[in-house]
């Protein structure tokens, strides 16, 4: 059972109150200077990974109150409770268990007295065999040639994880293989997705955890009638459709034989479930052995997760700093920025894995939070945020805590291109939290030459307040195990956070009623009669699209 006190009733939220107030007006600046040696006090390593989190609003002092605050809200209870299979996700009654899908270990999880590691095992086995199918081209289309495109159609959880995954690990994919992703019900989408491709060579994925997802299954079946144009025999659909889901009745219905369904259960969240089957399209890609070495990755973050005091605990740390500057300083987002282009869908996929889970407002104690919970999380690569948005992280009013995400080995080492990128990473959080007093500010423009008149009139626009907290990220390279690690540091950060926001991190009811309402103003858009039904904007707009379409 997880506890449910509001965070707020806390004691170390008290002592954290006033705590802010005496450190809020500190600059991290100044906290270099009390303590030359933080750097060494705020990082933790762990195998190819570097946190460097010296460069925060906290002391040890706020270290020791945060981690107060864990101990208090039964933190290490929670992380046990998890790992051993007990019904946490309490409002859909279920275990949450993607920590059992990378249980390399193989030692029993159990549910409901069962061990769930013989079934995990034997799905990982199929998909073993056949991504090896695929990609040795032993698996045939129905003219007899090999597979050259995948097409995983899925959306959220069932599109997000894979795609990001297939894009960071590119350099791993295998060359003549390409893997497409169509989640969109804009049938944009997946018309443009299919255009350049030929059906005899094409292989549909359809992801769904419930099988019933009103895109996903329109764009697979919109999938099956752009093939049969061209296969015309329905007999064929076996050799180029396959099911990622836990719904086998669903599956089944869509006409995809069962042999060709990949199942997972219902202790794996969509957004959590990129370790399971709807990994298949990553372990055709890159191949099963990386496939592995990412849950491997994974596993190795678990086991510290699981195993390491708080305060060196990395997923614990990023979850406190992130409730410190949420709470405390009111922040309302955090910026996840990867320096290296093949994670530029690292943000997105963290949208959902972290708005989804802890986006909530309801406690566990059954009533409604007094205190801001799951930030808004958005991102974009390195350097070309920089150019983008940076600005208002630098100079704007609002405060955006940041995690710089950088490979010190690029997979595309051309020329000086590394080292250039590099010395933006380490600048800017240089810079954000140095930033530029007046002084400073004066004393360049004089010696650029301005007359005083000029550094007058300037110099306010350029100072820069600094003490705008980050993290680095430093790894060594971006490896399908490092990656592992990486996802799994932030699942597990925000696990933290919502076990001390006292809310359900995984259910998504908040999904709901707009699939609802969905549903019910579909049907009206079939005919051409004008609505009346609705409120005055929403039957304007309907009415207009009627008279337009
Ligand atoms: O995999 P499914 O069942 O098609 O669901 C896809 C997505 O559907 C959304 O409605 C849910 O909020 C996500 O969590 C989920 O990942």
């Amino acid at each position: 059972m997880l506890s449910n006190v509001p965070f707020d009733q806390l004691p170390a939220y008290k002592k954290l109150k006033s705590h802010y107030k005496n450190i809020s007006q500190k600059h991290i600046k100044t906290l270099f200077e009390e303590e030359p040696e933080r750097a060494k006090k705020f990082s933790i390593r762990f195998g190819d990974i570097l946190l460097d989190y010296s460069k925060n609003r906290i002391t040890s002092r706020t270290r020791g109150y945060l981690v107060q605050l864990a101990e208090e809200a039964g933190l290490a209870n929670a992380i046990e409770a998890m790992f051993t299979g007990e019904k946490i996700n309490a409002t859909e009654g279920r275990a949450v268990l993607h920590t059992a899908l990378r249980n390399r270990s193989n030692e029993p999880v159990l549910v409901d007295g069962k061990d769930v590691m013989p079934d995990v095992n034997a799905v990982l086995e199929k998909m073993k065999d056949f991504s090896g199918r695929i990609r040795s081209g032993s698996w045939k289309g129905y003219s007899g040639k090999e597979i050259t495109d995948l097409v995983n159609i899925g959306i959220g959880g069932s599109d997000l994880g894979p795609v990001m995954v297939t894009e960071a690990l590119k350099a791993y994919g295998k060359p003549g293989l390409n893997v497409h992703f169509v989640s969109n019900v804009d049938g944009t989408h997946i018309a443009e997705t299919v255009k350049p491709l030929n059906p005899e060579t094409t292989l549909f994925m359809i992801a769904s955890k419930t099988f019933t997802t009103q895109e996903t299954m329109a764009n697979a079946h919109s999938a099956r009638s752009w093939f049969l144009e061209k296969a015309k025999d329905e007999q064929f659909v076996k050799k180029h459709f396959v099911a990622i889901s836990t719904n086998q009745t669903e599956v089944e219905k869509f006409g995809i034989d069962p042999d060709n369904m990949f199942g997972f259960w219902d202790w794996v969240g969509g957004r959590y479930s990129l370790w399971s089957a709807i990994g298949l399209s990553i372990a055709c890609f890159i191949g099963f052995q990386n496939f592995e070495q990412l849950l491997s990755g994974a596993h190795e973050m678990d086991k510290h997760f699981r195993t390491t005091k708080l305060e060196r605990n990395i997923p614990v740390i990023l979850g406190l700093l992130g409730v410190w500057y949420n709470d405390f300083f009111d922040a309302q987002t955090q910026a996840i920025l990867p320096y290296d282009q093949y994670m530029h869908r690292f943000a997105a996929y963290f949208q959902q894995g972290d708005m989804e889970s802890n986006g909530k407002s309801m406690g566990r104690n059954g009533k409604p939070v007094t205190y801001q919970t799951g930030p808004v999380i958005w991102g974009e690569p390195g350097t070309n945020g920089q150019h983008a948005f940076y600005q208002l992280i630098h100079q704007g009013t609002k405060l955006i805590p940041c995690d710089f995400i950088a490979p010190a080995i690029s997979h595309n080492p051309l020329g000086e291109h590394h080292m250039m990128l590099l010395s933006n990473f380490f600048a800017q959080t240089e810079a954000l939290m140095n930033g530029k007093t007046d002084e400073e500010v004066r004393a360049e423009l004089k010696a650029s030459g301005k007359s005083q008149e000029e550094i007058d009139q300037i110099a306010p626009f350029k100072i820069f307040s600094g003490s705008r907290p980050t993290n680095s990220i430093l790894v060594k390279k971006i490896t399908p195990k490092v990656l592992g690690s990486l996802i799994a540091m932030y699942e597990h950060k925000i696990f933290v956070q919502g076990i001390i926001w006292n809310i359900y991190s995984f259910d998504q009811w908040g999904v709901e009623l707009g699939k609802q309402l969905a549903n019910k103003i579909y049907p009206e858009l079939q005919n051409d009669w004008p609505v009346s039904n609705h409120d005055s904007s929403t039957n304007g707009l309907i009415n207009q699209y009627k008279r337009w379409r």
